[in-house]
């Protein structure tokens, strides 16, 4: 499978690198793994390398310098290609922009195949050493047992309580950093990949399990792979099918070592003094974590202002990025968005409505209702007080106030016609009987509870979903997020995210949109 992936920009031409000088052979310590010992790399057809052309990239738009410029290289399927330069340089730089940790600025990186990766900095979890190498591979023991083999960890095995079985980090038994590498790269090299880049694997093992590690494990195991090896220690470039020399983020030169050598470039007088710079911290300071994140820190603040003060250098913790003031009215869409759909949220809004609309026609109702018993009281006197007016002057009047107070209109009103006011007898005829108003407000009640209920039930639902959505969408950004953002990003202030937020999105936000929707209502 080929990943390609291109940022526009315009594309400066190649700079040539530099006069360098390889190193004499009595420098260098030499391999017995040499290029030859690899499967011929024509054979490989099915297998496509790494393409990086003209790539400029910086970790941070604050910087004034890139980390990587005009960076092109050609990694042959099956090659393994040494890279290396000063501290500094950007060779993890580089192989982060591989594996599009580090966004280009200009350029293209196409890599052609699965990517395994070992970092310079081994990590392990709290877990067994077995599920820290497999790390969620299916078990194949002959490959496990190989990959053991190669990366030295027979012995260690023997030594620790419980084997392979042993659990490491929290609670677990301590490990050195040489154990720590290497259960790292038995990581990296168990994972079938086409591609393995390996950030200097070597330097936090003494030299003769450096070498076991070389020969066995990536020149022999991996044998017919494309490996990128960043590495500090010149003895094993003569065994690389190409080498790239970085320096300032730049190709300085690149191609095989003997290429090299007759090129009469001086790169080996850079990294003697280089190597030799390291050896001498090599064993007492090179691989202490505080040490390699100091070395970052020093590389960012140097690049970030060389005449700065030593209180302006100092390193400033950076907040939390949090937006203030009004919400957005994109905040809100997204947010319905994640309830649903436009659809959803206009029934919802429209049950709210409904629900309003009969709680307020059953207020008017009842003023209504009131009302009408107010009027039927006063025009019942009055049509009794006529009929027993009508009844001294008119014997043959038959209508007794018993029959007024009934409800049956047609009974009275021809026996009233000439007694009663005309007006009396509409108003009587228009209102509705009690039992009418009593039925119809039962009805609006029973409205308004099935419409109350229904608008509490959508919108908690929706509320719900948009919470299960959010908490979705947030888990997988956080699980594709790139190593950039976890050590930009302090652990906690991740869990805090996941833990407060979205406590307020599932508790505190549907109770406070409810209020406010009520409130809305009185
Ligand atoms: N994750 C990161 N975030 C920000 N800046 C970084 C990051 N990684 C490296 N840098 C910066 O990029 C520059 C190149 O560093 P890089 O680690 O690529 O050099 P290197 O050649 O691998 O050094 P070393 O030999 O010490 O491993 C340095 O200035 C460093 O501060």
């Amino acid at each position: 499978m080929m990943t390609t992936f291109t940022v526009g920009g315009k594309h400066r031409p190649l700079e040539t690198g530099t006069e360098m000088q390889v190193a004499k052979s009595s420098e260098v310590e030499m391999n017995t793994c040499t290029p030859e010992d690899h499967t011929n790399v024509n054979d490989i057809v099915d297998v496509k390398g790494i393409k990086i052309a003209n790539v400029t990239a910086r970790w941070s738009e604050d910087l004034p310098e890139n980390t990587l410029t005009d960076v092109s290289l050609d990694v042959r399927p099956g090659e393994l290609v040494a890279v290396v330069g000063p501290v500094g340089s950007g060779k993890t730089s580089l192989l982060h922009a591989i594996l599009k940790e580090l966004p280009l600025n200009s350029g293209s990186i196409s890599v052609g195949g699965s990517v395994s990766y070992a970092s310079q900095e081994p990590w392990l979890f709290t877990g067994s050493v077995r599920q820290n190498i497999l790390f969620g591979q299916p078990m194949d023991r002959n490959r496990y047992r190989q990959v053991v083999r190669v990366c030295a960890l027979e012995r260690d095995f023997q030594l620790l309580p419980h084997g392979d079985r042993t659990i490491v980090g929290e609670r677990g038994v301590t490990l050195s950093g040489g154990q720590r590498a290497r259960i790292s790269l038995a990581r990296a090299v168990y994972k079938q990949a086409e591609i393995y880049l390996l950030d200097d694997p070597l330097s936090a093992v003494d030299a003769h399990v450096g070498r076991h590690l070389f020969n066995d494990c990536i020149c022999d195991f991996l044998q017919g792979k494309t490996r990128l090896l960043v590495t500090h220690q010149l003895q094993y470039l003569q065994a690389a099918d190409n080498i790239v020399i970085l320096n300032n983020g730049m190709v300085e030169a690149t191609g095989a070592y003997n290429e090299l050598h007759v090129s009469g470039l001086s790169f080996a007088k850079q990294l003697d003094l280089e190597v030799n710079t390291k050896d001498s911290e090599h064993h007492s300071l090179r691989h202490s974590d505080s040490e390699l994140s100091l070395r970052k820190t020093k590389h960012q603040n140097s690049q970030t202002s060389e005449h700065s003060s030593v209180e302006e250098s100092e390193p400033k913790q950076i907040a939390e990025m949090r937006t203030r003031g009004r919400v957005r009215s994109g905040v809100y869409r997204a947010y319905c968005a994640a309830g649903g759909n436009c659809l959803i949220t206009f029934i919802v809004l429209s049950v709210f409505i409904l629900a309003q609309l009969a709680v307020s026609v059953g207020d008017y109702w009842m003023s209504f209702w009131t009302n009408v018993e107010e009027r039927r009281s006063l025009v019942s006197n009055r049509i009794a007080s006529s009929i027993d007016g009508a009844a001294i002057n008119d014997t043959t009047t038959q209508l007794t106030e018993m029959d007024v107070t009934t409800t049956d209109t047609s009974e009275w009103k021809l026996g009233v016609s000439t007694t009663i006011a005309p007006t009396d007898v509409t108003e009587w005829s228009w209102m509705p009987s009690t039992e009418t108003c009593i039925l119809v407000y039962v009805g609006l009640v029973i409205g308004i509870v099935v419409l109350t209920l229904a608008s509490a039930f959508f919108f908690f639902s929706m509320c719900m979903r948009a919470s299960i959505n959010l908490h979705n969408s947030m888990f997988s950004s956080i699980s594709r997020a790139t190593m950039w953002f976890f050590n930009n990003n302090p652990s906690g202030q991740i869990l805090n995210r996941f833990t407060k937020d979205m406590g307020a999105i599932d508790e505190t936000l549907p109770g406070t949109m409810m209020d406010c929707v009520q409130w809305l209502q009185w």
